[in-house]
């Protein structure tokens, strides 16, 4: 088996007896795009540095298709690995051609294109960019997102195998984003490989093959994105509450921020329902502060979609699997502790009607229901309609917008 294009084992570094980086290892091989994701001050940067010997480690081993990297002369690392840094002041008027055509002097002699060739593939990478009618001008004259596309350029023309980028978005617009990651990817399917620092999550989803996420100078977790973008480390290294759901359209997975309500209110609702009954509901009080837990669903339902990627607490069984007593039981804990219990206005089969038993143990329950027409309707059997009749003699009917209307009021004493 051919040796990984990078390898990285047990890399530590340590400044003044801190440890910027601890116990890291990992591979890249040739073809993929990798982003390093994580807070700020994660080591991302540093970990590029040190890839890239800016900086040298204090223990452990990086190697490229099984050369120590510190064994390489500075042309050969120059020809393995291209380097775009965070930050890079320009502080030479040199014209933006001259910048972009820099980096095929990197490359082995034999491979220096003649002056002709070279300007054609200045100008052909400038136009993939739409940097040509900036090639004449000063680079001490461009915007951020304008030095940020010509320094990318000046990566893609010195053709090496392993691309090292760190935050190489982060002053692009949505447009320009698209572009520098398409263009990656497509070099990377050239048998290049990409390790990105990126801190937009969503594009990392996008474009990214493996995530490699870090925190404290730790790799935390690593995977493709849906492994490593869940809720649970989102929450554990944002502190704060973000919704993490699959795109409707790319299919990956996405992370949006919560709007934070102005306050908590010391209530605490539980959601009974399935088929999307709970979402409106749900929403609406996560928006003003209260506590939500929801359950008893279904996986892939959209109402445990919707209470997973929100972070709520909540009991879900089995797509199309009958809710069980352990289930019943773990719920039981959230109903008996919540102020309030809601079942909303969702059809009873076989396979849900747990969630009857469930209600029953409610300190305070509203049934909601629209009209009578409905009622008759959301029964499989006659025995789930009996068990809810007995529900509506221990809870209150009501409508949702009559639900709504006293959530308020009572949302207003709570917060006054
Ligand atoms: N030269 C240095 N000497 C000492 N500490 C440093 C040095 N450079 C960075 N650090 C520290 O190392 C930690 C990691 O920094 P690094 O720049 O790698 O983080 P990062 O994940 O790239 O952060 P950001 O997302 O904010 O760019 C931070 O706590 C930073 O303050």
């Amino acid at each position: 088996m051919n040796a990984p294009l990078l390898s990285v084992q047990k890399l530590g570094f340590y400044r003044q007896d801190r440890a910027l980086l601890r116990d890291l290892s990992f591979a890249l091989e040739p073809g993929e795009l990798v982003g390093v994701i994580g807070p700020n001050g994660a080591g991302k940067s540093t970990l590029l540095k040190l890839l890239v010997d800016y900086h040298q480690p204090t223990e452990g081993h990086i190697s490229l298709s099984d050369t120590p990297l510190a064994s390489l002369s500075h042309p050969e690392r120059a020809r393995r690995i291209s380097y775009m840094a965070q930050h890079s002041a320009p502080s030479l008027p040199f014209l933006v051609r001259d910048v972009i055509a820099l980096g095929a002097h990197s490359r082995q002699a034999s491979q220096i294109p003649s002056a002709q060739v070279l300007r054609n593939d200045v100008a052909e990478l400038a136009e993939q960019l739409e940097l040509t009618h900036l090639l004449d001008r000063k680079l001490t004259e461009l915007s951020g997102g304008e030095n940020q596309l010509v320094q990318f350029a000046r990566i893609l023309m010195q053709q090496a195998p392993l691309m090292l980028l760190d935050e190489p978005t982060a002053s692009l617009d949505i447009g320009h984003e698209a572009q520098l990651m398409n263009l990656l990817r497509r070099h990377c399917e050239h048998q290049h490989s990409a390790l990105v620092a990126i801190h937009n999550l969503n594009i990392a989803a996008v474009f990214c093959d493996r995530l490699l996420l870090l925190d404290k100078g730790r790799l935390i977790a690593s995977g493709t994105p849906e492994q490593v973008i869940t809720q649970a480390n989102m929450a554990q290294l944002y502190q704060q509450q973000v919704t993490v759901s699959q795109h409707p359209v790319t299919g990956t997975v996405t992370v949006l921020p919560v709007k934070q309500a102005p306050i908590a209110v010391p209530l605490h609702v539980h959601l009974i329902g399935g088929a999307g009954s709970t979402v409106a509901l749900a929403r609406w009080l996560l928006q003003r502060g209260v506590t939500v837990s929801g359950g008893i669903g279904h996986e892939q339902d959209s109402d445990t979609d919707f209470w997973t990627a929100t972070g709520m607490r909540h009991i879900a069984v089995p797509a199309f699997a009958p809710i069980d007593q352990d289930a019943i039981d773990q719920a039981q804990a959230m109903v008996e502790s919540a102020d309030l219990t809601i079942v909303c206005d969702f059809p009873i089969g076989a396979m849900n009607e747990g969630n009857l038993i469930l209600a029953g143990h409610a300190k305070l329950l509203w049934l909601l229901q629209e009209d009578a027409e409905t009622a008759h309707q959301r029964f499989y059997s006659e025995a789930q309609a009996k068990d809810f009749a007995q529900l509506q003699q221990q809870g209150v009917r009501l409508t949702a917008l009559a639900a709504i209307e006293q959530l308020t009021g009572r949302i207003g004493e709570l917060s006054a």
